[in-house]
């Protein structure tokens, strides 16, 4: 099956600086992947390389292929979204309004949203709990819920690939489960997920496929009982961790630095 978004040989700059080294990571349709690794370990800059906002410093990254910094702006934000970590909105716009912004990408400037525009946005609303906030100016939510919203935007592209980051973090564990299935079913519907997280049992039970990340290189790609092993947290995190195999997967118990 050929790749949604297919990074090869990445090398990424900031101010200069190199932070992402030589990454290789492939999304294909109905992959859930995490992306792990301690704070700094380029992360979040490998995920904006991903969405294209980011020109490598050597290397590819190729979507629909073609680069992706090359693809008309409309069309990549019609195929890809990116989630941010930790989001803000600085405008009092009513939830509902900022959820129909997900839309945009499909329509022609200043067209009124179809039918199938609205379902859309009912949908996302619906899967992130949102619904009673509808009228909320964004402004005014909780971290939580503006993190649902945000999301509720995301889907509302109804992308083929959503890069994530950390879109867990700030959420109550009842949302997290739940955010968590949502994105699970997305990929199982044919999308390609990727995710940022910190916790290690929401990693290891949900997603398909981790990567694990430092200093900007990517330690290992697989699936979680391969990867997740009390020598790989040593070497990711310095940490000691207990690994439990449980019936519906792996937990994973920080229990003090190496
Ligand atoms: N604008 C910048 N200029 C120079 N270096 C930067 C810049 N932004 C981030 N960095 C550095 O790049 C490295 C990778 O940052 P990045 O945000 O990608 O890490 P991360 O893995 O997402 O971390 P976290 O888990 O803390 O979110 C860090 O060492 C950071 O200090």
């Amino acid at each position: 099956m050929s790749a949604l978004l297919q990074a090869s040989g990445l090398v990424l700059a900031l101010d200069g600086r190199p932070v992402v080294r030589h990454a290789d990571l492939a999304l294909h349709p109905g992959d859930f992947v995490g992306l792990l690794g301690p704070n700094g370990a380029g992360k979040t800059t490998l995920l904006r390389a991903l969405a294209g906002l980011l020109p490598p410093a050597a290397g590819t990254v190729v979507l629909d292929g073609r680069p992706v910094g090359d693809l008309p702006e409309a069309r990549r934000a019609r195929r890809l979204a990116y989630l941010p970590q930790g989001a803000e909105c600085h405008w009092p716009l009513a939830v509902e309004a900022l959820v129909a912004l997900g839309r945009l990408p499909h329509r022609a400037p200043w067209a009124s949203l179809a039918p199938a525009d609205l379902a859309t946005i009912e949908a996302a609303m619906r899967f992130t709990e949102v619904l009673d906030l509808a009228g909320r100016p964004v402004t005014q939510l909780s971290g939580g819920e503006r993190a649902r919203v945000l999301l509720a935007r995301a889907l509302a592209v109804d992308p083929a690939i959503l890069l994530a980051d950390e879109p867990v973090a700030g959420l109550d564990p009842g949302h997290q489960l739940d955010v968590m299935r949502l994105l699970g079913r997305r990929a199982e519907a044919g999308g390609a997920v990727l995710v940022v997280l910190h916790d290690l049992t929401l990693a290891a039970r949900f997603c398909r496929r981790l990567v694990l990340m430092q200093e900007g290189r990517i330690l290992a790609d697989g699936p979680p009982a391969e990867v997740l092993t009390p020598d790989s947290l040593r070497l990711l995190y310095g940490i000691d961790a207990h690994i439990a195999v449980e019936a519906d997967g792996l937990m994973v118990v920080p229990k003090g630095r190496v």
